[in-house]
């Protein structure tokens, strides 16, 4: 190579890396831009909601289907007659709320959507898990005459909701594959009956798919007027967007097709505008209402705490919250794995606390027991993998503790949606650990968006300074802000406001110079063909680790918890990524360079992170001062994590 051509290359190199660093802005200009506009469009509707709630009745609007209540064709206050108690069913529906389902008031939406259906008008309900869906198709079912068509997509859920109307005398049944022939039977007669022995029949979706006898039967019922109202449960099967799709829910488009006068209720607890839409079209109603109720669980407390990497001391603190603050009070604390459950339950039970394990690979006997006696308050806690959740409806579950993260911010608000479903206060606790990230990143390694999810959990916990509503919000496309949040968050609870000023329990720290030290460190272990865990990283940062090594690296005086903190917001921003590596056994986190990597070369680039320095229980983080290690960097130890992170521990996460 000649003189010339070594400019040449020099030049290209460096064009090629400021135009890599462009790219890395514009990237990250882009992903602004999806946020704000996410955002924008939230705060939009609540413009727009306002805007009709103003509005006189005779006018006519279009709000979004997203929005609280909203719907396609009429404008809020036209929405609003809907919750009145003027109509001819009303003393009625009133009366079987009280004697019949035992309850003494309706929840946000509820009569809305029993008044609009018993008006016949086709509705989508969106409400989050566990508020009360299932109440309005029942009670328009028992006010109305003949009986309700129900769809629902498991069978173990129809078992749960045909006991309920037993217990409470109202007459179901069910028909599925393993129905047997005389209750089929009995069934099909039933349905043609114009003295009208059910009052709702469930069915899966195959069953209509498939039985060309229910078809005619439901005719027949159609006919003579006995078929009243069809509901859809789980509703956003129907659509391939959303995340469940079930290819039998595509052909329910027959039922409106055939029973064009009938109304359709769907219910769904995840749907979003254009999942709906998709679910209008493949079920054959036109312009159905949309309902949509708030996902904002307001009687919950979140509150994240920091993890001790000695799990002796992890289990300790949750059994002194369990003592104290729960004392005498049921809850569930969600594990990892089925080990966990054991071995967590073990331990709680040395402190003298009513704990049993549950997961999926126990005796079903021993399952339901753990559940019968849990819920009759003889267990106080159970200590359950996330197998614990279909079917769990008991209203005085005073705190559901995470021992460890969960896979997505959608399970945790679903996980955590356990607590409180008797609208009195309850607390979500969740222990963030620095090698329970790793655990998790190798069990979803082969979903498709599972290290997306996870991160999106991971910033969750790591945050200090948002409204822990807030950040969950964006997830169901609402805005909840600090208002809203009423200091029901351990964020908006520390954040206090003394003589105009907003006293923070939380610093900002300049992390540059860290993150090229734990660059640095990447670097060497590449250039060596070493790979590093994160825990070896955090070790190595930290002055463990081979001499020779350390000779060659900036070692750090950070605390434990500050540094592996750093690394964990590495990762998060993108400086460094995971990288897998697959055995026959077992899954392998090891880090590597991120794709901002390029942008700690310039001079100029900062990069901030804010660190809680005071706060709850285990949460307390000290500021950085680089004055040398801490006791807590002392004190820890190693961590969960220490051997290489793996899956050698059988889980049942789905
Ligand atoms: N108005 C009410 N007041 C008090 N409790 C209510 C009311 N309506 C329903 N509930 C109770 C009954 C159940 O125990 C619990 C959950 O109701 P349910 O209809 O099963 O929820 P859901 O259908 O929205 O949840 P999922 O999405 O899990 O199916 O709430």
């Amino acid at each position: 190579m000649d003189g010339g051509t070594t400019d040449v290359q020099a030049e290209l190199d460096s064009v090629e890396a400021e135009l890599e660093l462009v790219e890395l802005q514009i990237a990250e200009l882009l992903q602004k831009q999806t946020e704000l506009t996410s955002r924008k469009n939230a705060l939009l509707r609540q413009v727009e909601e306002a805007c009709n709630a103003a509005k006189p009745s005779s006018s006519s609007s279009v709000p979004s289907s997203k929005s609280p209540g909203a719907n396609l064709v009429m404008s809020e206050q036209e929405m609003q007659r809907y919750d009145g108690t003027d109509f001819p069913w009303s003393r009625e529906v009133e009366q079987h709320l009280k004697d019949s389902f035992h309850l003494s008031k309706f929840r946000p939406l509820q009569l809305r959507a029993i008044n609009l259906t018993m008006t016949g008008k086709d509705l989508f309900l969106v409400m989050p898990t566990g508020r009360g869906k299932s109440l309005c198709y029942q009670l328009p079912a028992v006010c109305s005459k003949g009986f309700t068509l129900v769809v629902t997509p498991l069978v173990s859920l129809m078992e749960d909701q045909i006991m309920y109307l037993k217990s409470i005398e109202v007459s179901a049944v069910m028909l599925n594959a393993s129905s047997s022939k005389d209750h089929a039977k009995t069934v099909m007669a039933g349905i043609t009956d114009p003295k009208g022995p059910f009052k709702l029949v469930y069915v899966t979706p195959e069953k209509i798919a498939k039985s060309k006898l229910l078809m005619s039967r439901l005719e027949k019922a159609y006919n003579a007027n006995l078929l009243s109202r069809i509901a859809v449960d789980e509703v956003h099967c129907c659509s391939q967007w959303g995340h469940d799709f079930r290819p039998d829910y595509k052909l329910l488009g027959i039922l409106k097709r055939q029973f064009s006068k009938v109304p359709l209720l769907g219910l769904t607890a995840t749907a979003t505008s254009s999942v709906l839409k998709d679910c209008e079209e493949i079920l054959c109603v036109p312009k159905p209402i949309t309902l949509t109720a708030s996902f904002n669980r307001t009687n919950l407390y979140y509150e994240v705490r920091i993890k001790d990497s000695d799990n002796d001391a992890s289990i300790s603190d949750i059994a002194s919250l369990v003592k104290s603050r729960y004392k005498d009070q049921s809850g569930i604390v969600y594990v990892f794995s089925q080990k966990d459950a054991e071995s967590v339950a073990a331990e709680l039970q040395k402190r003298d606390i009513l704990a049993y394990p549950y997961h999926a690979n126990m005796d079903p006997d021993d399952k339901s027991q753990v559940h019968r006696r849990w819920t009759s308050n003889k267990i106080q806690v159970v200590v359950a993998t996330v197998a614990f959740g279909m079917g769990i409806d008991k209203p005085n579950v005073r705190f559901v503790i995470h021992h460890t993260i969960s896979k997505s911010i959608e399970n945790y608000y679903q996980e955590s949606g356990r607590a409180g479903r008797d609208d009195r206060p309850a607390d979500c606790i969740v222990y963030f650990g620095f090698a329970d990230i790793f655990r998790i990143s190798t069990m979803v390694v082969m979903e498709n968006v599972g290290q997306q999810k996870l991160l999106q959990m991971v910033d969750y916990c790591q945050n200090v300074d948002r409204c822990r509503r807030s950040l969950m919000a964006v997830h169901f496309d609402e805005v909840w802000d600090n208002e809203g949040c009423s200091q029901m968050c351990d964020t908006c609870r520390h954040s206090k406001v003394c003589d105009h000023l907003t006293l923070l329990d939380y610093t900002t720290m300049d992390i540059t110079q860290h993150a090229r030290e734990v660059v640095q460190i990447v670097e060497l272990a590449t250039s060596m063909d070493e790979k590093l865990t994160p825990l070896k990283l955090v070790e190595a940062w930290m002055g463990k680790g081979p001499a020779k090594r350390r000779k060659m690296i900036q070692t750090t005086t950070l605390p434990r918890r500050q540094a592996e903190a750093v690394v964990v917001r590495l990762l998060l921003q993108g400086y460094l990524r995971e990288d897998f590596s697959f055995t026959p056994y077992t899954t392998y986190f090891y880090m590597k360079l991120g794709r901002k990597v390029p942008l700690l070369k310039s001079q100029t680039h900062t990069l901030n992170m804010k660190m809680r320095t005071t706060g709850t229980g285990a949460a307390v983080v000290k500021a950085a001062s680089g004055q040398g290690k801490s006791k807590e960097g002392k004190r820890s130890g190693q961590s969960a994590g220490d051997a290489p992170v793996s899956k050698k521990v059988k889980t049942d996460l789905p």
